[in-house]
C-alpha cells in the first residue's frame, strides 16, 4: 500500500497540519520527524483546555483501550500533553494501520490549547523514543512500513501553499536532479545525519568550518546551526543583530537575505534568503531569523526553512536508515 497527504502550512509556516482518519474522524495533526508519539486531543481532556480542537472519541466503536498504558510527552519549547492509550484503525492518506496506538490526552499545556489549527501530533522519528509506559508504542511509520510498497516516506514542505508527505513511494515529480542520500544514525531516535561545509550567499565559497552532526525535524520551524555558521550569515546581513528581548537574530525586514548552501553528502543544497525571513518581529519593522544558534538545544535541527528547500526522503530501504535529500 501506499499513502498521499496533503500538509498544510500553519501561519508563517509554523507546522504543517495533515489530515489523519483515526477511526471514523478525521483529525488534523502535525507531523514532526523529531518525535515518536501519535498524540490527539481526546473527549478525556477538560473542556478547559480545548479550544475548537477535534477530540477524539474514546468511546467510539473501534476504540480499544490499552489499560495501564500511559503517556507523557514535553517538547522542545517546554510544551507538552499527557494521558492515556487506545488502538484504533489509522489512516493517512491511504496507507492505513488497523491497529495503531493513539494516545488520548487528558491534559495538554497551554501553547497546544493555543495552538487552534491542530488536533495533536503525529511522530515520525524512531519508535525507541515514543513515550508510553510500561510499554514504548510503535510509530505509524514503524507500523505499516512491512505493508508499504516502499519502506520509506517523503516529505515535500511548501511555503504559504500545501506541500505532501508520501508514503511507500518516492514521487518524481517532486524534484529535480538526482537524489543525494547519506547515512543515519538514529541512536538517539532521530533521523540524525552529518552535514559538511556552508556557503554564505551565491559567491566563492566562504566556508570556514563545517556543520557537522543534525537532525531532520519537520516539527521544528526554524534551522539552528553551530554559532559560527550563524554569525558568518548574519554579518552579511545589513542591519542584523541578537535581540534578547526577542531571543534570536533580527534584521530590518527590508534586508535583502543571502542565500545558505549546506554539503550534505557531497551535495551542495541552497537555501534561499527568503527562507530566511521567518516573521515580523511586531515591533519596529524588524523580522525574525529563519536562522538561528543552536546554542541551548543541545543540536544542530534542520527544521522547515531548511526542508522547505529540499524533497526528502526518509528511508528505510536498505535495512540501515538513510536519508535524502534532492533540490526542488
Ligand atoms: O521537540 C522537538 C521535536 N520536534 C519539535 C517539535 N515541537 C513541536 C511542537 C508543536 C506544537 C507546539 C505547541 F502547539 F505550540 F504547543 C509546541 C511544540 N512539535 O515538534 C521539537
Amino acid at each position: 500500500q501506499t499513502g498521499t497527504v496533503a500538509a498544510n502550512p500553519e501561519q508563517y509556516d509554523q507546522a504543517y497540519i495533515c489530515p489523519v482518519t483515526i477511526g471514523s474522524q478525521t483529525l488534523h495533526l502535525d507531523f514532526d520527524t523529531g518525535s515518536s508519539d501519535l498524540w490527539v486531543f481526546s473527549n478525556l481532556m477538560p473542556s478547559s483546555e480545548v479550544d475548537g480542537q477535534t477530540e477524539f472519541n474514546t468511546n467510539s466503536a473501534g476504540a480499544t483501550k490499552k489499560d495501564g498504558y500511559t503517556w507523557s510527552i514535553s517538547y522542545g519549547d517546554g510544551s507538552g500533553a499527557s494521558g492515556v492509550v487506545y488502538a484504533d484503525t489509522v489512516n493517512v492518506g491511504g496507507a492505513t494501520a488497523t491497529s495503531q496506538a493513539v494516545e488520548a490526552a487528558t491534559s495538554v499545556s497551554s501553547e497546544f490549547t493555543s495552538d487552534t489549527g491542530s488536533d495533536g501530533l503525529l511522530g515520525l522519528a524512531f519508535s525507541s523514543i515514543n513515550q508510553v509506559k510500561p510499554t514504548p508504542q510503535t510509530t505509524f511509520f514503524d507500523t505499516v512500513k512491512s505493508s508499504l510498497e516502499a519502506e520509506l516516506f517523503t516529505a515535500d514542505l511548501q511555503s504559504n501553499g500545501p506541500g505532501s508527505y508520501t508514503f511507500g513511494y518516492i514521487d518524481s515529480s517532486k524534484y529535480t536532479g538526482s537524489i543525494t542520500y547519506t547515512a543515519v544514525d538514529n541512536s538517539q531516535g532521530f533521523w540524525g545525519f552529518t552535514a559538511g561545509g556552508y556557503t554564505v550567499g551565491g559567491g566563492g565559497s566562504n566556508s570556514t568550518g563545517t556543520i557537522g552532526s543534525a537532525i531532520a525535524d519537520t516539527g521544528t520551524s526554524l534551522m539552528y546551526l553551530p554559532t559560527a555558521a550563524v554569525q558568518s550569515y548574519y554579518s552579511q546581513v545589513s542591519g542584523s543583530s541578537y535581540s534578547s528581548s526577542q531571543g534570536g537574530y533580527i534584521f530590518p525586514c527590508s534586508a535583502s537575505l543571502p542565500s545558505l548552501t549546506v554539503s550534505i553528502g557531497g551535495h551542495g543544497f541552497v537555501v534561499p534568503g527568503s527562507n530566511f525571513n521567518y516573521s515580523p518581529t511586531g515591533s519596529g519593522n524588524t523580522c525574525f531569523g529563519g536562522l538561528q544558534e543552536n546554542t541551548g538545544i543541545g543540536f544542530t535541527i534542520f527544521g522547515d526553512v531548511f526542508l522547505r528547500a529540499v524533497y526528502a526522503i526518509f528511508d528505510e530501504t536498505q535495512g540501515s536508515p538513510r536519508i535524502g535529500f534532492a533540490a526542488q
